[in-house]
């Protein structure tokens, strides 16, 4: 079985002080784990701290958002080229507290996906439906057209070896997270509307859930064929219970 992926979202938590402990309490407790892929995605400003603590340890890192633009006059904006001085990896794109906070478009967030790849940055594209959306049964065609803006500005090729994650609204920080059922229907809806345009793509897309995750769901959720890891908030930020997320991933 491939690797899964689990990342570890910190959101707006953290600080100097706390950002060491919880760093080395993922380094006393995820060392051991071969069998999974992990990554932190930090508030810009403890990049450089993550670089220092992170460097020549298996464990990535990476941040909650990019600039669309390369350079210039876009006042406190981050670019792409910024992240990788700091050894960034991987970067979330669209997550929807972003989308909806700061007015992101579906091709806002396009352009930063594609920002990240041109940089060498694995984007983390986030999508996900409302429960009002849910509820009306057009889950599947509001994921469509996330996914489809970036398919028809740039081709359905730029998917390869990046990750999307299926975050739905209504999961993400209420404790009730999408059944197993749910989430692989989804994901496996997201790996054909890909693989419709592109087999390859499609197959080295890595696809991971998030939304209220936890050491218990996960294993189930993990199980899934095609869930191949998660996005994780909350439970990020206790290193034991982030510690069991890693465990059913492996
Ligand atoms: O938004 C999320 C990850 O990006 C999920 O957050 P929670 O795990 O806190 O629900």
């Amino acid at each position: 079985m491939p690797r899964k992926i689990v990342v570890a979202n910190w959101k707006m938590h953290g600080n100097l002080a706390t950002n060491q402990q919880l760093l080395q309490a993922y380094l006393d407790r995820l060392s051991a784990l071969k069998n999974v892929e992990v990554v932190v995605c930090v508030p810009y400003p403890y990049l450089a701290q993550v670089q220092s603590l992170l460097q020549h340890t298996a464990i990535a890192w990476g941040a909650q958002n990019l600039s669309k633009d390369v350079v210039g006059a876009y006042t406190g904006e981050v670019s792409a080229s910024m992240l990788r001085d700091f050894g960034a990896t991987h970067v979330i794109i669209g997550h929807s507290e972003r989308a909806t906070a700061y007015c992101e478009s579906d091709e806002n967030i396009a352009a930063k996906f594609m920002q990240a790849k041109a940089h060498g940055l694995v984007p983390i594209l986030c999508v996900g439906e409302t429960l009002i959306e849910r509820e009306a049964g057009v889950m599947e065609m509001v994921v469509a057209k996330q996914i489809d803006t970036i398919i028809n500005l740039y081709g359905a090729a730029v998917f390869a070896n990046t990750v999307v994650s299926y975050e739905p609204i209504w999961a993400i920080g209420t404790g009730l997270a999408a059944t197993p059922d749910q989430a692989q229907s989804m994901h496996e809806f997201i790996r054909h509307r890909v693989a419709s345009h592109n087999q390859e793509a499609a197959a080295s897309l890595k696809i991971l859930y998030g939304g209220s995750v936890n050491p218990q769901n996960a294993v189930q959720l993990f199980n899934m064929q095609d869930i191949d890891g998660g996005l994780i908030g909350r439970c990020s930020l206790s290193a034991q219970e982030f510690e069991g997320i890693c465990q059913a991933a492996c």
